[in-house]
Formats: structure tokens, C-alpha cells, sequence
């Protein structure tokens, strides 16, 4: 790549477990993606819960991972750097989305994307409340003003997904689709049958790991599962689906019996999101379903994903790994970013 390059302004809202991680992949990185995407990233503002950091010139960003996170690192880097926490307000050239889900409001998030898209921002969303709330709605609101919205941080993140049947499977049909796409569910299941861990302790585990949602209840009672299938769907067969579509079940239910019977007959059982067709309608549902050794995702283990793209044309497609796990879901979003601004 030659000298020229791409340099745009970016501001995170929730400056969490993942939005850490990304910013330390753009401060480890910033200068291998100018060499290589010819794009240069400056973070110049972030919003937390109590306010905002920004600097006009760019955020230090040693200074702020010097600190831990959430709005107390924000206020530790305003003190440190002799600036004011300010009311939060939306300026530069791109949103990295970074709260929490809330699937019932989508909020803070939709507020957030709403204020960056009327000033032209591109929005690059790992949090998926927003999206499952309004995602049309804000993808004609971005028409409107002329700009972008990747999410995926918000459909399994490290697994692509997305962009598989966006791109790879171009012009083919797409008639299925078959995914584990929640690695918290998957560690706990694997746990349970494979290292004996009760649903409890694993489920610890995964929180430490800093997988879980806040809410862990979203992925164990199938939601989060249910988000990126929804979000899948609706993306890959062009339809406005709602969560209110999807029959939802979790793993709350499934126990080490059900597991080392599975298991006694070579099967084993995993949480599956799917759009199937079912009388010739696509039916989407989420539950825990008995996985024979022949089926791919028998292999998905841990806090891996994985995700069959049935097609007319291309046969079956098969993607495992891509874990769960914050660092993935912030290099999901730079993907997002370098494949928006690459030269
Ligand atoms: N963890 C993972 O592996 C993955 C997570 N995701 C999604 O990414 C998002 C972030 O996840 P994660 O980093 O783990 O979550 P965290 O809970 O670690 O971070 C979210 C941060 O948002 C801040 N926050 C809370 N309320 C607001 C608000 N109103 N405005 C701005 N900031 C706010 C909180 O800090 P404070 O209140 O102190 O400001 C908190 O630190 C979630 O939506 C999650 O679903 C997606 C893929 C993977
Ligand atoms: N909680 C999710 C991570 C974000 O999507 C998971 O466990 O996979």
C-alpha cells in the first residue's frame, strides 16, 4: 500500500469488555491497517454511562488503557489528561456500538446509532438490541443519509457468518440455515458432558471468560441465539422478522442425564438456531436439538460456533470456530471497519 490512506474519526459508546479490546487492537495495530488497508483509525471520543470523553486530536490511548474500563476508566483518563467529562454528543465519521443489549427498548443503542446516523456516521455495531428492535428502520434512516451499517459483532462475531452468505454465497439460494451461535450455551453444554462441570460452575467459567451477556439469562434461555438467526435471516432471505417469529427454548432444561444419554449412542446435544423450511415456509426456531456424528457441528466444542448454509447451488457450506470472546468480537468490528473503508 502506498503512502495514501484512508483516515476517519471514531467514537465507541460503552466502553465495556469488548470496546477495551478494540481499542487495544487499534492502538497495537493502527499502524500495520494503514500499511495494509491504507486506512488509519483515531478514536477521538467515547460515551459511557456518565458521560463522554473527546478530543478533538485523538484520545491517548496508552493513557486510557492504562485504566480499567467502563465510565470509572473515563473518568480516571479526564483527570489524568486534565479534561471534562462532557454530555454525550455524537461527532466524527464512524460509531463503534459497544453497550449493553436490551432487547426490549434497544436502548441505549438506538439512540446512540439514531444521533450517529443524522450526522452522516457510519455505524459498526456489535450490540445487537438495536438491531433486533429497529434495524429497517435504521437502514433506511442511513439510506437517507447516505451511510453504512455492519454488524458483525452482533451475528457470532468471530464466526463469520454474514458475510459468508453475503459475499461468498452471492447469487446462489440460500435455503437453510443451521448455527450454534451462543458460546456461552455451547461451553456450559460441553462442559457439562465432556468435563463433568455442573451448568452453574460453567456458567461461571463463561462469565469470567467475559463472554456472557450482562444478563446471562439471554444466553442460556436462547435470546442471544435467537438475536443472530433473526438477524441472519432477516439479512440473507431479505425478510423483517421479529424475535417475536422465533420459537425459543434454552438450555435451562438440559441435563447431565440427557447429555451422557446423548452421548451413550454417539450423539450429542447442542443449542441450534435455525431457519428451516417447513412446508415450503421458513420456520425460525431455537432449542436444543440431539446432534448425530455425521453433522458437522458435532465438532463444535467449547466456546466455538458454527453454522451450515444449506444452498441450491452451492451444496452445504460449513464454517466452525470463531469462539465466543471479547477480543474476537472487537476484531469482528474492525473487520467491519477495514472491509467499509480498504483502499
Ligand atoms: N462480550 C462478548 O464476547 C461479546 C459481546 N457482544 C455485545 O457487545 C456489547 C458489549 O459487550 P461487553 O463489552 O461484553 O459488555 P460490558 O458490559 O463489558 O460493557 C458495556 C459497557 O457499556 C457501558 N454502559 C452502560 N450503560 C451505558 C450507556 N447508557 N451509555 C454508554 N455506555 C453504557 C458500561 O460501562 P459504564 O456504565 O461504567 O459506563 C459497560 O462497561 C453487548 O451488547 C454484547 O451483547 C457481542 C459479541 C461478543
Ligand atoms: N454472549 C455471546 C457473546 C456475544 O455475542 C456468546 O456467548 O456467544
Amino acid at each position: 500500500m502506498g503512502e495514501s490512506y484512508t483516515k476517519r474519526k471514531i467514537m465507541i459508546t460503552g466502553y465495556g469488555t469488548v470496546a477495551k479490546e478494540f481499542v487495544k487492537m487499534i492502538n497495537e495495530q493502527k499502524e500495520r491497517y494503514r500499511e495494509s488497508y491504507g486506512f488509519y483509525a483515531e478514536i477521538v471520543g467515547i460515551i459511557g454511562s456518565k458521560g463522554m470523553i473527546y478530543e478533538e486530536d485523538g484520545i491517548d490511548l496508552v493513557t486510557l488503557l492504562s485504566f480499567g474500563k467502563g465510565s470509572q476508566a473515563l473518568g480516571q483518563y479526564a483527570q489524568q489528561k486534565q479534561i471534562y467529562i462532557q454530555a454525550p454528543e455524537l461527532k466524527g465519521d464512524v460509531l463503534i456500538e459497544c453497550s449493553p443489549t436490551n432487547l426490549e427498548t434497544g436502548e441505549p443503542a438506538l439512540s446512540y446509532m439514531k444521533a450517529a446516523i443524522t450526522k452522516n456516521m457510519d455505524i459498526i455495531s456489535v450490540s445487537k438490541g438495536a438491531l433486533v428492535q429497529a434495524l429497517p428502520e435504521l437502514k433506511k434512516l442511513a439510506d437517507t443519509n447516505g451511510c453504512r451499517i455492519k454488524y458483525s459483532g452482533a451475528t457470532a462475531a468471530a464466526l463469520p457468518t454474514l458475510d459468508i452468505g453475503e459475499y461468498s454465497l452471492a447469487g446462489s439460494r440460500i435455503t437453510e440455515i443451521e448455527g450454534i451461535l451462543n458460546g456461552t450455551s455451547n461451553f456450559i453444554l460441553t462442559s457439562m458432558s465432556e468435563d463433568s462441570l455442573s451448568f452453574e460452575n460453567a456458567l461461571k467459567l463463561a462469565q469470567e471468560r467475559g463472554i456472557a451477556e450482562a444478563n446471562p439469562a439471554l444466553d442460556v434461555q436462547g435470546y442471544d441465539s435467537a438475536c443472530k438467526i433473526l438477524l441472519l435471516a432477516n439479512g440473507l432471505f431479505h425478510k423483517t422478522w421479529t424475535l417475536n417469529d422465533i420459537s425459543i427454548e434454552g438450555i435451562e432444561k438440559v441435563s447431565k442425564a440427557d447429555m451422557q444419554f446423548a452421548k451413550i449412542n454417539g450423539n450429542d446435544i447442542k443449542l441450534v438456531a435455525s431457519a428451516r423450511s417447513i412446508d415450503g415456509t421458513i420456520t425460525l426456531q431455537v432449542k436444543p436439538e440431539i446432534i448425530t456424528a455425521d453433522n458437522p457441528l458435532m465438532n463444535v466444542k467449547g466456546t466455538n460456533k458454527g453454522i451450515l448454509f444449506h444452498t441450491e447451488e452451492m451444496g452445504t457450506i460449513c464454517c466452525i470456530g470463531g469462539a465466543s470472546h471479547p477480543r474476537g468480537a472487537a476484531a469482528a468490528a474492525i473487520k467491519d471497519m477495514l472491509n467499509l473503508y480498504r483502499g
